[in-house]
């Protein structure tokens, strides 16, 4: 006979997104740091994604992948190319206002992110990994983000491992 009751086992809507962004994240070149945000509106719909990488047109072969501390040469690191993960969320939205929708980003974002967070109106952060919160980056994030009103909190990580199949 068949199940007639809902099953319960079946994933949050954070699990859901924060999944989404990690799994955005896993199409990085950046071979030290990947990044993935998913943008949902408030009746949990999902706006967009973007992870970081470089910008349209500036080839993952040719553009340096290298970490500044590894040269003292800003030209041959990534730094000054990669357009980061939040942005290319922003971005790639191509259906209006994300006015009062939330953020999944598996990064807290910088400085520059928040200044496009605050001004696309995006109202909460979810983040996964607050991995450089003592850099002026991330500081100059955080004190922007309080300024706007901008609610942000830790991803609670339940713990559960999502597989998937491709
Ligand atoms: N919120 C963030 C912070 C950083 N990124 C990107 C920029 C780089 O590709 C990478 C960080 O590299 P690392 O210094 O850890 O080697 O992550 C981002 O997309 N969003
Ligand atoms: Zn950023």
């Amino acid at each position: 006979m068949s199940e007639t009751k809902k099953r319960r086992d079946y994933i949050s809507w954070d699990e859901y997104f924060m999944g989404v962004a990690d799994l955005s994240g896993r199409r990085s070149k950046d071979p030290n740091t990947q990044v993935g945000a998913c943008i949902v509106s408030q009746d949990n719909k999902i706006m967009s994604m973007g992870y970081n990488g470089f910008p349209k047109g500036c080839s993952d072969d040719e553009f340096p992948w290298g970490k500044e501390a590894e040269t003292t040469d800003p030209y041959s690191a990534k730094y000054l190319y990669v357009t980061h993960s939040e942005l290319n969320a922003i971005l790639n939205y191509r259906g209006g206002s994300l006015e009062g929708s939330k953020l999944y980003v598996t990064l807290f974002p910088c400085n520059e992110c928040a200044k496009a967070i605050i001004q696309a109106g995006i109202q909460t952060i979810i983040y996964k990994e607050d991995k450089y919160p003592d850099s002026p980056s991330v500081r100059a994030s955080k004190r922007m983000l309080n300024a706007a009103g901008v609610r942000y909190y830790q991803y609670e990580c339940s713990g559960r491992k999502i597989e998937i199949d491709v």
